[in-house]
């Protein structure tokens, strides 16, 4: 029997139970805010060392993530690309060309999905993503061992962008153009993070990476007991690069050494980070590193909007790019595929680093 029960006798609860109570409500973490809830689920409660309470990570408030001014210089602007990806595998870019506007208006229309009346937003609900849209809770709500405070609007943009009719209203207008600014922005920075590693961007798209792209519309409402929960847990993203949009409430850390950095979104800037698959495919050079979000104390809810590039070659066995394995230095990663890595993936809940490690040459 599937039931799962805590570890702590005195605290016994089915989680199985609660994982379906939350489902079967289709309304997420904010259909329990809605509802008046002062203390959270037991499901929700995570292990001190995933919290930041009541023991916290130690926090650096002298470190910050690079921000790079995409307006600058070209040759300046590759050197900064390849030492953020290189080091702290994460950079905030200004001036990238994205109008404000079309920035502001998929935040506010993704806000407005998750804030429409109850029985608007459980039309949406599902965990089937074959559609191209899907709306849900927790991605992993039925494998992890502890539940996040965010909801999540999962929306395919390519290679074939979802039929209309699954396409909730209120963010059709704002996702064409954000589809049409971020493919183009994507495209750039992936031509300056070849350059940075003295490899022709033709490599790249000969594993036709950025054709498959899909966006999440996270929502994180405010959670009652913050110190008791994450927004999401820590991670590292599963594909090949992530361009993430911000609205202006906090959360986001990424992990430095044994220090976790406050991210602090620049007003009109755009986060970037390295996925596993770039860091496999660099040999190790670019970093794809762990990240988590806070549970939100903030009456404003917290919205993101990462985009995810990755390829559709699932099959295709991948290895590290032959320009950059040499005698002095030899493949760090085996020959993989993506179908492979993402069902290793995902038949676990999120756990850092592990899934690239299986990948690692074993005499090294
Ligand atoms: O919400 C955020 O700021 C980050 C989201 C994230 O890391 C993810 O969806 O992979
Ligand atoms: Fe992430």
């Amino acid at each position: 029997m599937a039931t799962t029960t805590t570890t702590n006798p005195d605290q016994h609860y089915n989680r199985l139970e609660e994982a379906k109570k939350l489902d079967e409500s289709k309304t997420g973490v904010k259909g329990l805010v809605d509802s008046g809830l002062t203390t959270i689920p037991r499901i929700f409660h995570h292990p001190p060392q995933n919290s930041p309470n009541p023991k916290p990570l130690t926090r650096n408030p002298k470190l910050s993530l690079p921000i790079i001014d995409l307006s600058s210089t070209r040759s300046i602007v590759v050197d900064q690309i390849r030492h953020a990806a290189s080091t702290i595998g994460f950079f905030q870019i200004t001036h990238h060309g994205i109008p404000k506007t079309a920035m502001d208006h998929m935040l506010s229309s993704i806000k407005s999905f998750h804030e429409l009346p109850d029985t608007t937003r459980m039309q949406y609900y599902s965990r089937d993503t074959s559609h191209g849209v899907a709306y849900y809770t927790n991605f992993d709500l039925y494998k992890c061992k502890e539940a996040n405070w965010r909801d999540s609007l999962e929306i395919r943009l390519g290679p074939t962008p979802p039929e209309p009719k699954y396409v909730p209203e209120v963010c059709k207008e704002a996702l064409a153009e954000w589809d049409g600014e971020v493919v183009k922005l994507g495209e750039e920075l992936m031509g300056m993070l070849c350059e940075g590693l003295g490899v022709e961007r033709e490599r790249l798209k000969e594993m036709s990476f950025f054709d498959t792209r899909y966006m999440s519309g996270h929502y994180y409402p405010y959670c009652p007991q913050p110190e008791l929960t994450v927004g999401l847990k820590w991670h590292t993203d599963p594909v090949v690069l992530t361009v993430l949009l911000l609205n202006e409430v906090a959360g986001l850390q990424v992990k430095h050494g044994e220090d976790w950095i406050d991210v602090e979104p620049i007003p009109g800037g755009l986060i970037v980070n390295i996925g596993d698959i770039l860091q496999m495919m660099s040999n190790g050079e670019y970093k794809s590193v762990e990240h988590r979000v806070l549970a939100n104390p903030y009456r404003e809810a917290r919205v993101s909007i990462p985009v995810f590039f990755t390829s559709s070659m699932t099959e295709k066995p991948f290895e590290p790019l032959l320009e950059l394995v040499s005698l002095e230095k030899p493949a760090v990663y085996e020959k993989f595929t993506l179908s492979d890595f993402m069902r290793k993936y995902y038949s676990e809940e999120l756990r850092g680093k592990s899934v690239t490690n299986t990948y690692k040459v074993s005499n090294i």
